[in-house]
């Protein structure tokens, strides 16, 4: 049987990606599905997909199934660049209001309901999710919320009226703590069948990460910019913007993220501890 991966399709998983050597991994049976994190989430949850970058929520809400792939993420300390409230009032006058979801992210949409309740106590908005387009979206809604390669999209071309609201700043301006919107999960069960397979697989995403952010940046940024536009500069600064490990700031981030999920009822047990994956040899727990 195969090991199934997921692919976030957005650019800024792409490091952990981009220098892997796939037809090592093809050979022993690995296939690639890229797909948007909403999607990943679902295929992690029902076992179509064995190992996946995540959305950080998923991973919380279903963590007795998974293991953490330890020092990868898709973090920010402060601004993340990708991950956008638009609306056409101050954040500060958002109560009351009606704001648009979009339908690929499970982290952000959630970590826009709890700093809106946690840090300006707003009790009173309209959710509604939607496919992500801006111009469908802001038609009936007073914001709408975009993450990934349609955030960058729009932030291009909105009109100068619009506020814009990074979530990774709002995070970090009310706790000082970094936001990880997705880690690098495995299912425990994939675990058992091909543990050969997934330390290989770990080995690649670690050293794509390490090749891609030195010696490989240049080339990664220049193909990013081929396929979606923008200057290098822009490229090269999203990416310098975007943390990629996972250690103990991360983690704190992410457990206080879990609480204040758990605190407004998004899930339905706390989550205090998570098990990392370790080498095909013993678990840890992280808590
Ligand atoms: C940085 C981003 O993080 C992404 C946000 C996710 C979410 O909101 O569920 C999931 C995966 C991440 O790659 C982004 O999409 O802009």
């Amino acid at each position: 049987m195969s090991l199934t991966i997921g692919e976030i399709s957005y650019t800024n998983v792409i490091p952990a990606f981009y220098c892997m050597q796939k037809e090592k991994l093809r050979a022993e049976t690995c296939r690639f599905e890229p797909k948007v994190p909403a999607e990943l989430n679902k295929g992690m949850k029902n076992g179509d997909i064995d190992v996946a970058a995540i959305s950080s929520f998923a991973f919380g809400d279903s963590v007795h199934e998974y293991e953490l792939l330890p020092d990868l993420s898709v973090s920010s300390y402060g601004k993340v660049g990708s991950i956008f409230l638009f609306c056409h009032k101050p954040i500060e006058a958002m109560e009351g209001t009606n704001i648009a979801l979009t339908s690929s992210s499970a982290t952000s949409v959630h970590l826009l309901k709890v700093i809106l309740k946690e840090f300006y106590g707003f009790e009173n908005i309209n959710y509604k999710t939607m496919t992500p387009d801006p111009e469908t979206m802001r038609k009936e809604n007073d914001g709408f919320l975009l993450i990934g390669d349609d955030a960058i999209q729009a932030s291009w071309s909105m009109e100068e009226n619009w506020y814009r609201y990074d979530l990774g700043e709002l995070w970090y301006k009310n706790t000082g703590l970094p936001m990880t919107y997705a880690v690098f999960a495995v299912r425990k069960e994939a675990v058992k069948r091909h543990p050969a397979v997934v330390k290989k697989l770990y080995n690649e995403f670690l050293s794509s990460k390490r090749l891609s952010l030195s010696s490989y940046f240049d080339a990664m940024v220049k193909d990013v910019q081929t396929e979606h536009g923008g200057t290098m500069s822009f490229w090269k600064s999203y990416f310098r913007g975007l943390h990629y490990d996972f250690l103990e700031q991360e983690k704190k981030g992410l457990l206080y993220y879990y609480e204040l999920i758990y605190k407004y009822g998004y899930f339905t047990q706390p989550v205090n501890e998570i098990s990392i994956w370790s080498s095909g040899n013993e678990v840890q727990y992280l808590s």
